[in-house]
């Protein structure tokens, strides 16, 4: 609660300093900015304070930012048993199933321009949000941005060895932060991202590296896991909301229906007591309450891969049959993702609003958080809350799935939980 009168402030200079335009624009220096690699030199005219400096590492899935990387993205992301568990056929059905879906996927990002915006978004949001850090938090600065993804380019691995060339840990100590860049956690998502994280963290600075269980002047790392109802997330989504409700004449606006969409998850994982459902609909019910309970709404779930059941109603399924009852103004909101993406840009866009809602104007969908300064604000502000608060990660992540078996969760949850003493 505490969090909550500041950060009303900071939302509301951001207002008045930088109005808004329909499609944000991403200043010039970030389409040029070839990522980790050269962070360090954007940071010389910031004094270090008397904890700094710290890493701050977006972790997010990534995408293909061309379509020539589609192959191996598939492959990396059929490969992660976290995320598709094959069991023993892992390495010879996931590269199969990888290569046979290639051509279709590579149709979808040529569609939406020839690759994922993942990248420049995540890499612009991060470099933003630690200018913002060293102005809030003087003492940990300098704040020097990461991005890691988990199937594309940054991989965790790259990232970890720039960490180490940049003079964080690797004998020298120094602090980083993980950034969990879903809103909700998954253990299908945060986790995987977690486990490689944790993976990579003792293959180049744990005990095979360096012959000690305890490596001195190794990295400290903690852990930000899950953010669903951040003031500064709710007030950005909400504000996106009510621009696109603004859109439609006054007499037919209050009846127009609010349809969040997530990305769903199989009912096996949903089963297991994975986190995500509760946490997507916690952002979904404090974005309501900001609306003021003004409008039906419901949460709604797309992007099913295979046969196995999955959690519903779909988000096609919903259109449709909304359209069909005779409602045909509704909103699509994707509330689980803070950057355009394929099933933003492909499946909402080109797929619901083109194709299933074909001809029906008032089937809108809300622009994608990216570089909103809102959100950006949002997300200093819960890095500033972390690194005040002490912790090594929520009292949340320590605990596993009532349906876990896997020893990856069990050793990943004990290593980041366990870095509190040296924090
Ligand atoms: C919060 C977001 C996401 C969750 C939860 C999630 C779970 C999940 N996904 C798959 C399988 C696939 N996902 C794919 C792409 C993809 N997934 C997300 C987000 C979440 N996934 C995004 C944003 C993307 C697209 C990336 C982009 O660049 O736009 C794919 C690949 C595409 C395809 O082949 O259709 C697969 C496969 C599972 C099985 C799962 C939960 C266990
Ligand atoms: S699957 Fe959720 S903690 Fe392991
Ligand atoms: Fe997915």
């Amino acid at each position: 609660m505490s969090l909550r009168a500041p950060f009303s402030c900071a939302y509301k200079r951001v207002a008045l300093t930088s109005p808004r335009t329909s499609t944000t624009v991403v200043p010039s220096f970030a389409s040029q900015w070839r990522g980790n690699a050269t962070v360090t030199s954007l940071k010389a005219d910031v004094t270090t304070g008397s904890k700094g400096p710290t890493a701050v590492v977006f972790m997010n899935m990534g995408g293909p930012s061309t379509t020539d990387e589609v192959g191996d993205f598939l492959s990396r992301l059929f490969a992660d048993a976290d995320l598709i568990p094959l069991g023993r056929l892992q390495s010879y059905l996931g590269p199969l199933i990888a290569r046979r879906r290639t051509p279709k996927i590579q149709k979808q990002y040529a569609e939406i321009g020839g690759g994922s915006p993942i990248r420049k978004w995540s890499e612009y949001q991060a470099a933003e949000m630690c200018k913002i850090l060293d102005k809030t938090s003087p003492e940990t600065a300098p704040h020097k941005p990461y991005v890691a993804f988990r199937y594309a380019n940054p991989l965790t691995e790259d990232m970890y060895k720039t960490l180490l060339d940049d003079g964080f840990g690797g004998g020298k100590g120094g602090r980083a932060i993980a950034f969990t860049q879903y809103p909700q956690y998954s253990c299908s998502t945060t986790g995987s991202s977690l486990n490689e994280l944790w993976k990579w963290r003792q293959r180049l600075e744990g005990k095979r590296a360096t012959g000690e269980a305890e490596p001195k002047g190794a990295i400290k790392w903690s852990v930000i896991d899950r953010w669903p109802s951040h003031v500064g997330l709710v007030e950005a989504f909400a504000q996106n909301i009510e621009k696109t409700l603004a859109t439609y004449p006054p007499g037919k606006r209050d009846r127009v229906v609010l349809l969040f969409s997530a990305h769903s998850l199989p009912m096996t994982v949903v089963n297991r007591g994975d986190p995500y459902p509760a946490e997507v609909a916690a952002t979904v019910y404090a974005v309501m309450q900001r609306l003021g309970m003004k409008h039906q709404y419901r949460l709604v779930w797309q992007s099913q891969v295979g046969p196995q059941p999955w959690l519903g109603a779909q988000t096609s399924d919903t259109v449709e049959s909304l359209l069909k009852k005779g409602s045909t103004d509704m909103i699509l909101i994707p509330i689980a993702f803070t950057s355009d993406h394929i099933e933003t840009l492909y499946e909402l866009d080109n797929e619901i609003i083109g194709e299933t809602a074909h001809g029906h104007d008032g089937v809108k969908r809300i622009e994608s958080l990216n570089g909103n300064p809102i959100f950006i604000e949002a997300l200093a502000d819960i890095a500033k809350a972390h690194l005040e608060s002490g912790e090594s990660c929520s009292p949340q992540m320590a605990l596993r799935c009532p349906g876990c078996v896997s020893e990856r969760c069990l050793e990943q949850k004990k290593f980041f939980a366990g870095q509190a003493k040296h924090l």
